[in-house]
């Protein structure tokens, strides 16, 4: 098989930098364009210099360009930069994974109805660990239907903008599914002053934001005499990267369709 030639968006970012890492590890990928917003310190830099040697990609702002000469573009931006980006890889016929988080529902509807033209893989966390544990929440709150109160709790780094994560979501998402109930109805994200007691129902979010965390989630079940807590932290961005680039590998023989990263598992 041919090599994946792939674009990344966002590309100095965070997740950018660790993106351009795991593509310029592999012998089955190659970089093909690497792409930052017009205003950005970066534009016309060497992408590999940021992770320490150059590799002859230059950060771009010409998205039709870059697109022109990739299968794939792995965009970790924000709702607004991956819109400009799925208008173009639409118009392209470009593959795309989306790892960004924030986004509204309008703004998903959008996502979904790209998908009839094109493959996307859309998933709000990357790493194999955590879709292992959407599974084992799905068989947990299966289990714990009754009597167990449901709080969904995150931790990250002080630069992330939105809250809760798209991950916790994901994972209350999930845990609404198994027992029967809609997320938007049941779920409270934080709370203050004179509550009242906790509805049995509820699903509570909390978040934290702090230093250099690179993401922590738990899901606890609290009943009457025992609590069971199942917690997956991330001690580094590679996962992420590598479940990316695994998503870009599983589109490549795709016409068009929305994924997430259970189908690119196996997991469904
Ligand atoms: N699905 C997953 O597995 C994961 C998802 N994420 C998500 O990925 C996203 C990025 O995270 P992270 O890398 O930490 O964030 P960063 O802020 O480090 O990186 C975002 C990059 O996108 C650029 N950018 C910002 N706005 C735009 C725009 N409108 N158009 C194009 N580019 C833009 C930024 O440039 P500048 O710095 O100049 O603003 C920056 O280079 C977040 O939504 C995060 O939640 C993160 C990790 C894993
Ligand atoms: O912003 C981050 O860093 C992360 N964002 C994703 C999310 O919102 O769930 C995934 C991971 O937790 C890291």
């Amino acid at each position: 098989m041919s090599k994946i030639r792939v674009a990344i968006a966002g590309s100095s970012g965070r997740m950018g930098r660790t993106l351009i890492e795991a593509v310029l590890a592999v012998p089955d990928a190659e970089l093909a364009a690497a792409l930052e917003h017009p205003g950005s310190p970066f534009i016309g830099k060497d992408a590999g210099e940021l992770m320490g040697s150059r590799c002859g990609i230059s950060i771009s702002t010409d998205i039709d360009a870059a697109l022109s000469q990739a299968d794939c573009l792995i965009d970790f931006t924000r709702p607004e930069g991956t819109l400009q980006h799925l208008a173009a890889c639409r118009k392209l016929g470009v593959h795309l994974v989306i790892g960004t988080t924030g986004f509204s529902v309008e703004q998903k509807q959008v996502i979904e109805e790209a998908a009839r033209d094109i493959p996307i893989v859309f998933a709000p966390n990357m790493a194999v660990g955590v879709n292992a544990v959407f599974k084992l929440l799905d068989v947990a709150a299966r289990i714990l239907n009754q009597g167990y109160d449901v709080e969904v709790i995150e931790a990250h780094h002080r630069h992330k903008v939105d809250a809760p994560s798209g991950t916790a979501l994901r994972m209350g998402e999930v845990v609404a599914e198994a027992l029967g109930r809609s997320l938007p109805e049941c779920a409270v994200y934080g709370r203050e002053g004179h509550t009242g007691e906790r509805p049995p129902t509820q699903i509570g979010f909390s978040t934290i934001r702090g230093g250099d965390i690179v993401g922590d989630h738990t899901v606890l079940f609290a009943g009457t005499g025992e609590r069971i807590e199942i917690t997956h932290k991330s001690a580094s961005r590679m996962p992420y990267a590598q479940g990316a680039l695994r998503a870009a590998r599983f589109m490549h023989n795709k016409k068009q369709g929305l994924f997430d990263m259970q189908d690119v598992l196996g997991l469904r």
